[in-house]
């Protein structure tokens, strides 16, 4: 292709940090301001350049048909029982956000409760969170705009479904609890930012959350504040009651490991209630059940003092434990960790029971076991896949668990855990237009990484596929956080695999959760490059198997997943002839001044130390942009860096969108420019959307159109065939 005419875009070069004795400069620092005119500027000429390469690829249209075509299938999620009615939100498959349903039984006929589509227009307002009192009287709702983390909440009786006059702001980070006397519930907010601002686009850093209480009918002033800590800037607290109401759980987080403090207020032993501290300037007087962050505690049940939690503690791969607030140095083991499967759920049913969900080899399992023992009772068979959600209460007999995988785009079960013997059935399957599972098959992988270790991967492509080295593949990988990559159904994905020949692979990379605590610190801190070096080791591995060749190899990412891309592409650029970086953090010297950014050090560190600043600066995507033709070993030649399409948008206050326009400066400045005999003719550009954020609440079509960009620059750049 015809290489770009690339901006000239301004280099501050007078911006050079002292990193405990290391000079950086940082050229493009003036991108880091939305607001100012010259970054809308740059924003408004990469789009405009970027436009006109989309407008090369030939299939754009085409895949956008049959991308809506398979996208659009009736979405629901797991019923939720509460009071004497049944909650689920449901999409009839392309409405821009799913619909809330009630109904009075299973049977009965559903009735919408709310419906988001009727905040907005453009179907940009989305509905984040939702909490119904316990005897389903009320409903709160968290109500998000643009994408953004930044959420409102109002309140509406169940029975009339208008919202009450009551909106509380600045919520972010926050679970909705109520208590049991459905006189109000408790959430968390931060202080609010500057005057202003359009919420969302603003990259302050978020500090100092509180919790508060609501009274239903008061004005957000008169909230009880409930904690806070003035010592602990960074720490966020989340709140829950527990099921017979008594008390009010307060987990405490600095970070995205998974490890909390745990304190607790036993609400019945106010003397005049939570009435008692309106207009009080006291805090709620809380015990601290575990006051470190050694590890993790995650309410599963409680017989009075007596306290059910999954942990993590001196177990990797969870376990559940007991203990008495009576006597709260005593913790017992109900369920020991499991040698080899993680513990990823545990959920109180049908009074003394568990439904426990594991995750084995990245495929879950589901147990039903005695409370107070722990003991087996049996399993309830799976296909191999995924449990996305488990939907039981204490007092209810039933369960719904929703299933999916690759080629299953969802199925509900519902199951009778009183019967003589519990046998799951189909309460809710999905159709999926014109789409032939059977034409297209999933395997398990395992590659090898450059220290041995044995990575998992997932591959589906159609039956069939030849091994030749010639299809188009896409590797997605994410590698952070204790996430884990299990298998879900992606029309887009499928329909690149139908329509363009191609084989799509998920890599399940050290950093993420797939084998418990030693498998995500195993891809954390010092030992991030392991993350790397397994997603290599995947893209070698498709092609040493036949798969494909490195110029029709893309690989994919969002978020910690787009630093994962951007990363690899800079240390192996002749391996791949594409790579999409989503919503990246690619600025890993400053990534902890913006927004919510100081939560990651638990994964990334941080460069204030001098010891973090070490490895950070040599894998940080902006830092390590350098010419592959002028590898001083092998003198000039002409491997270039792959086609690369960065996205992001205006409101994403997660992963806020400098990341990916400084980035995109370096590139286009030392790849393109700077030579003026630059071999580099693959595209370097970016998708910046608008009123929209870092992925929740999007609306439908703007899914479609993204991934149709993505999806379409991929099959042009890798001159992907059509297929009908
Ligand atoms: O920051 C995150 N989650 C991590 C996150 O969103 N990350 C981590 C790296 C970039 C981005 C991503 O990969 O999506 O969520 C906010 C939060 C809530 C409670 C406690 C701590 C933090």
């Amino acid at each position: 292709p015809e290489s770009l005419h690339y901006p000239d875009v301004r280099r501050d070069e007078s911006i050079v940090d002292n990193y405990h004795g290391t000079l950086v400069a940082d050229p493009y620092r003036w991108l880091e301001d939305p607001e100012s005119a010259e970054t809308k500027d740059f924003v408004e000429i990469q789009s405009k350049l970027t436009a006109s390469v989309l407008d090369k690829c030939k299939t754009k249209e085409k895949l956008k048909e049959r991308i809506t075509a398979l996208y659009d299938y009736a979405k629901y999620d797991c019923p939720l029982k509460q009071g004497n009615k049944y909650f689920y939100m449901h999409n009839t498959g392309l409405q821009p956000q799913s619909v809330f349903y009630m109904q009075d039984s299973l049977e009965a006929e559903p009735e919408v409760l709310l419906d988001p589509n009727t905040l907005s227009e453009d179907g940009t307002v989305s509905l984040s969170q939702s909490a119904l009192s316990e005897d389903g009287t009320f409903l709160a709702c968290g109500i998000s705009a643009s994408g953004s983390d930044w959420v409102n909440i109002k309140y509406m009786r169940v029975a009339d479904k208008k919202f009450q006059s009551d909106v509380l702001s600045w919520v972010k980070f926050s679970s909705i609890t109520w208590t049991h006397d459905h006189k109000g519930f408790f959430y968390s907010r931060y202080p609010a930012p500057k005057e202003g601002v359009d919420a969302g686009t603003e990259t302050e850093i978020n500090l100092y959350h509180e919790l508060y209480y609501h009274f239903l009918g008061s004005d957000q002033s008169e909230d009880i504040l409930c904690w806070k800590d003035s010592d602990n800037a960074k720490w966020l607290f989340g709140s829950e009651v527990t099921d017979d109401g008594k008390y009010l759980l307060l987990t405490i987080e600095e970070g995205c490991d998974p490890v909390n403090r745990l304190y607790y207020c036993d609400l019945t032993s106010l003397p005049a209630g939570l009435e008692g501290f309106r207009g009080s300037t006291d805090m709620l007087p809380f015990q601290k059940l575990v006051d470190n962050f050694d590890a993790q505690y995650t309410y599963v049940a409680n017989d009075g003092s007596v306290f059910t939690f999954t942990s993590n503690k001196d177990a990797p791969k969870c376990k559940v434990t007991r203990v008495d607030l009576e006597n709260p140095t005593v913790w017992t083991d109900i369920i020991p960790e499991s040698e080899t499967d993680v513990l990823s759920s545990a959920t109180c049913v049908n009074e003394q029971q568990l439904v426990v969900c594991y995750l084995s080899d990245v495929k879950h399992v589901l147990q039903v076991r005695d409370l107070q023992t722990g003991n087996f009772l049996y399993q309830l068979p799976l296909d191999i896949g995924s449990v996305s959600s488990v939907s039981g209460r204490r007092e209810e007999r039933e369960i719904f668990f929703r299933f999916t995988s690759f080629l299953n785009p969802g199925t509900i079960f519902r199951c009778n855990l009183a019967a003589v013997k519990p046998v799951p059935e189909v309460f809710r399957d999905t159709e999926v237009k014109d789409f032939d599972r059977d034409a297209f098959e999933t395997k398990q992988v395992f590659a090898s990484s450059k220290d041995g270790t044995r990575v998992p991967m997932f591959i589906v492509s159609k039956k069939g596929t030849i091994l030749n080295g010639d299809q188009p593949t896409l590797l997605y990988g994410y590698g952070g956080f204790n996430i884990s990559l299990t298998p879900y159904f992606s029309a887009s994905r499928l329909a690149l695999v139908r329509h363009h020949g191609a084989v799509f692979a998920m890599a399940n990379i050290r950093g993420g959760g797939e084998y418990g605590e030693d498998w995500h610190k195993a891809g954390s801190l010092s030992k991030k490059q392991n993350c790397f070096d397994d997603f290599q080791a995947c893209a070698e591995y498709l092609i040493s198997e036949g798969y494909t060749q490195p110029k029709k190899l893309c690989i994919e990412g969002g978020s910690n997943g787009g630093l994962l891309v951007a990363a690899c592409v800079n240390q192996r650029p002749e391996l791949y002839g594409c790579a999409l970086a989503h919503v990246g953090v690619m600025d890993m010297l400053r990534f902890h001044k913006f927004t919510i950014g100081h939560a990651w050090t638990s994964d990334y560190g941080c460069s204030d130390k001098a010891e973090d600043f070490e490895w950070l600066v040599k894998y940080s995507p902006l830092h390590n942009v350098r010419r592959p033709w002028e590898g001083a070993q092998n003198g000039r030649n002409n491997v270039q860096y792959p086609a690369m399409m960065l996205l992001t948008a205006d409101h994403d206050d997660r992963v806020v969108p400098l990341h990916s326009l400084k980035l995109l400066a370096t590139l286009q400045y030392e790849l393109c420019k700077k030579d003026a005999n630059s071999p580099q003719t693959n595209y370097i550009i970016a998708r910046i959307d608008s009123k929209a954020g870092h992925g929740a609440g999007r609306p439908t079509q703007k899914i479609i159109d993204q991934t149709s960009d993505a999806f379409s620059f991929f099959a042009m750049v890798t001159e992907a065939p059509w297929i009908e």
